[in-house]
């Protein structure tokens, strides 16, 4: 028998955010998954919020980057570091695994590789941990959700991240039809990019295309979401400039995004065994994620599958409590095999 202490930890490594679940305790730290390091020593200057900041306003010598791209690791040894400093400042908060290294319970995209899967494990081990299991970020979302998935009953879940949106079946505890796709809420930031760049001939960064989105950003029904002014360098003159947008361009812009998101629910449903079917059709899909905040998505989702859908409580917290709740049945994840799936 193993990992039965309070100082085990579930950390939702993710593409936009790191978050950690200690047991007993809930979620303990919420950052973002940034690092800022002086390019020549590689020094770490500066890891999550502080390092957000400065992206897109880094001095030559300084890079400010996200280790995590598409749900996976695209830097495997500032993730290892991310993560190790991660767990650290969770320690010096909540004053566990003094003397003991933690097992670790992390989520991986359901569509993860074997060789992307391991490098999750070996970064976790990396950062400190006495052991690291892997579960399905959908399957976290889930737990998270409080959806029943131990019982053999049909839940949906869709997570649409930084990264990846998940779309899952679950039932008796296990994941019975999934989708994952590499399309998320960093593909709504680059449409925007996109579209500003293409229609103003004006350039914006990352974090003012994250903000447009959640300021006056829409799956669908613009009608009580006022302007936004932005700012960025036009690309004739390359003086700054300031443009007011609005929230119907914006929904333009979103639109193929959706779209493929709508695309995968509906791919996964058709997939989906008919009693099962007909479960999630009483229960409704459950959206979780940072994606299930942008406007109306849950209405686009219901009218294009024509099933009630609803968004989870703290959506941008599920895959965290259920990945720290899941160290509770830590066993199962002991006894699925890591490489093959
Ligand atoms: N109000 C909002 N409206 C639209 N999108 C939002 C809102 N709030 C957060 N987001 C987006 O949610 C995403 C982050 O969600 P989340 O933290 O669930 O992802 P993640 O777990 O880090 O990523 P992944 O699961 O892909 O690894 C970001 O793209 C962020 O811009």
């Amino acid at each position: 028998m193993f990992g039965l202490g309070s100082k085990d930890l579930g950390i939702d490594l993710g593409t936009a955010n790191t978050l950690i679940y200690v047991k007993g305790k809930g979620i303990v730290l919420r950052e973002p998954s940034v690092v800022a390091f002086q390019n020549d020593t590689k020094d770490i200057v500066a890891v999550g919020n502080d390092a957000r900041n400065m992206i897109g306003r880094t001095p030559g010598n300084i890079v400010a980057l996200r280790p995590m791209k598409d749900g996976v690791i695209a830097d495997y040894e500032t993730t290892a570091t991310m993560m190790k400093y991660y767990i650290k400042q969770a320690a010096k908060s909540t004053g566990f695994f003094k003397n003991s290294k933690p097992y670790i319970m992390v989520c991986v995209p359901s569509g993860i590789t074997a060789v992307e899967q391991r490098a999750v494990i070996d970064a976790t081990k990396q950062a400190g941990a006495r052991d690291a299991f892997p579960i399905e970020e959908p399957f976290a979302a889930a737990i998270g959700a409080n959806l029943p998935v131990w019982e053999p009953t049909g839940s949906m879940v869709v997570d649409i991240g930084g990264g990846t949106t998940e779309v899952a079946i679950i039932s008796l505890g296990g994941i019975v039809t999934s989708q994952s796709i590499r399309i998320a809420g960093d593909e709504m930031d680059e449409a925007i990019s996109q579209y500003i760049r293409k229609t103003y001939n004006l350039m914006i960064g990352d974090r003012t295309a994250e903000s447009i989105k959640v300021e006056v950003g829409s799956a669908s029904g613009t009608e009580d979401i006022e302007n936004m002014e932005i700012r960025g360098r036009d690309l004739l003159t390359g003086l700054p400039k300031t443009i007011e947008i609005s929230a119907a361009e914006i929904a333009g812009a979103l639109h193929d995004t959706v779209y493929a998101i709508v695309e995968a629910v509906k791919n996964t449903l058709e997939k989906t065994p008919p009693e099962l079917a007909a479960d999630i059709m009483d229960r409704g899909i459950v959206l979780t994620g940072g994606g299930a905040l942008l406007r109306n998505i849950d209405k686009v989702i219901g009218e294009e599958t024509n099933m009630p859908v609803l968004i989870a409580e703290d959506p941008l917290d599920c895959v965290a409590i259920g990945t720290g709740k899941a160290l509770d049945h830590i066993n199962l994840f002991k006894n699925r095999p890591r490489d093959s799936r």
